[in-house]
């Protein structure tokens, strides 16, 4: 996941991209860009690092223009440490498009080649995301051959975009001097919102939160496989471009990724962690009898929703044994693990006198690579806990992630290839209890009976696009590039960051 944004009004957008990134910080703390659009003229800035470390004054000043994209980056395809990887994107022709990516493409290798063998494209990173980009900018060229652009050759290109990539996408594109594009896959599993302003500006973003944070009311979702394409004095023009389309969203945005104030596809993220904490309750009370439970405990920041309703279901005080540094990011979307270890004791502290000589039962939303549980048990029984039960609001994740979450291999994932009782032990708990997959999926899609099912499958290890093999799970992560390995690779051209005008 990263966060996406991408506005047109009749005043400078600047700020509010800048604004709209910061509430979308959360889906992406590695890279962060804007780009904006003047006189048919882009400007861009973009750079590694959080988004209010990336824009000083002096970068914001040379963002001009009404209309522009942003995004905030956490790399799941090529280099993470790559600079030029960051977003957006930007191809001088045909017209001038620059792009923002949320997903995971599972067949850029292939692309990559063919654009180069077949339409004489060269891809200059080893970013995905700037393979989309060439794929559109090739389907625009032919759509426009012999005629002018105008939203029947938008939806022509994207029609073609979607026949031709493979994987999860959504997408803002900004075409210079003429609009800007954006559609998801045609199963959803990326999320995309719409809303309008007081003003009438139109603006796209990954998540409710930053339409409404920047004073805009949400309209609706993007639909899978939609495009809609807004020109620069804000007509809006939508139209399905798939041939097949289903909204199966991906389960894990619900769960954790997403920001509970915002509404996805129509289901409330925080509605959706509350339910999970009542199936949960469930769950609880056939594994721990509840008189041996003195006080449920959550796990900030992500399962305080799932964890008051446990607690409300099963009569026990819900009391907070763990403070949050603010100051520190979310540990999960961090790359590389020893970074991660690190973090959850610099970002997580116990209360001691809420643990001692308890029976704690910690509530955490998911288990991934069990960096957080293992630590945190273990903090629990140091300030003093007499036993440390620990609940899951999802189910073990056992499965890679290859639509853009950052779980590419099997091994990783500490419920792979174990039962719950050897992960119990792992994590060093007195007793582990899991959701179960389908009730999970019952809590969430009972919140929007259109949603036709989810992809679930770091859970169920079932692909919503169908064509994912084990191969090809080996070779998405064999493709990425891992920190330390770019320079060994040496001979590539750094293009100039910024400041594409
Ligand atoms: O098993 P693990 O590999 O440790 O991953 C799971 C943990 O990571 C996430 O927290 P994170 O700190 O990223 O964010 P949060 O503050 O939103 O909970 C998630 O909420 C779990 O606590
Ligand atoms: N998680 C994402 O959406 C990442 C987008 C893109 N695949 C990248 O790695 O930059
Ligand atoms: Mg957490």
């Amino acid at each position: 996941m990263c966060g996406i944004v991408g506005v047109v009004s009749n005043a400078p957008v600047n700020q509010l991209i800048y604004d709209a990134l910061l509430l979308l910080q959360h889906r992406g703390q590695d890279a962060a860009g804007i780009v904006t659009q003047q006189d048919c003229k882009f400007f861009m800035h973009k750079a590694k690092g959080m988004v209010r470390d990336v824009f000083r004054t002096r970068n914001m000043r040379a963002l001009p223009g009404h209309s522009g994209l942003g995004q905030v980056r956490y790399p799941t395809a090529g280099n993470a440490e790559s600079e030029e990887e960051a977003q957006p994107f930007y191809v001088n022709a045909p017209f001038g498009i620059v792009l923002v990516h949320n997903g995971n493409l599972t067949n850029a290798r292939a692309l990559k080649a063919e654009l180069f063998s077949t339409d004489h494209r060269h891809i200059n990173t080893e970013s995905d995301s700037e393979v989309l980009l060439n794929v559109l900018a090739h389907e625009l060229e032919q759509a426009t051959r012999g005629s002018a652009l105008g939203p029947d050759e938008v939806f022509a290109a994207v029609a073609n975009v979607h026949r031709r990539i493979r994987g999860s996408y959504a997408v803002i594109a900004h075409i210079a001097g003429r609009g800007m594009v954006a559609f998801r896959d045609p199963y959803g599993i990326r999320p995309l919102s719409m809303g309008r302003g007081a003003d009438g500006a139109v603006m796209l973003a990954s998540e409710t939160v930053a339409l409404e944070g920047t004073g805009h009311a949400p309209e609706r979702d993007v639909a899978p496989g939609e495009a809609i394409y807004i020109t620069l004095d804000g007509a809006v023009h939508a139209r399905q471009c798939a041939p097949k389309s289903q909204l199966s969203p991906c389960i894990f945005e619900y769960v954790y990724l997403a920001r509970p104030d915002s509404v996805l596809d129509g289901i409330s993220v925080y509605q959706a962690r509350l339910n999970l904490g009542e199936t949960l309750a469930k769950r609880v009370v056939s594994t721990v009898p509840p008189d041996q439970i003195d006080v449920v405990i959550p796990i900030p920041e992500s399962s305080r929703p799932s964890a008051t309703e446990l607690a409300r279901l099963l009569g026990k005080p819900y009391r907070e044994g763990f403070v949050k540094n603010r100051y520190v990011g979310r540990t999960f979307i961090m790359p590389g693990q020893s970074v991660r270890k690190r973090s959850v004791r610099q970002k997580l502290n116990a209360i001691a006198s809420e643990f001692a000589g308890r029976n704690v039962l910690l509530v955490d939303d998911s288990i991934v690579r069990g960096t957080t549980s293992k630590e945190i048990v273990q903090m629990a029984r140091e300030a003093g806990a007499r036993k440390v039960y620990m609940a899951s609001a999802a189910p073990p994740v056992r499965y890679p992630n290859v639509y853009g979450i950052d779980m590419p291999t099997k091994e990783e994932l500490v419920a792979h290839g174990r039962t719950v009782e050897e992960v119990r032990q792992i994590i060093g708990a007195d007793a582990l209890i899991y959701q179960d997959v389908d009730a999970m999926k019952r809590a969430v899609g009972a919140l929007n009976p259109a949603v036709a099912g989810f992809d679930a499958s770091c859970f169920d290890g079932v692909y919503v696009t169908g064509d994912i093999t084990e191969g090809d799970i080996a070779r998405l992560n064999q493709q990425r590039v891992k920190p330390g390995e770019d320079e060994q690779a040496g001979s590539r051209l750094t293009l100039p960051n910024a400041g594409v005008a």
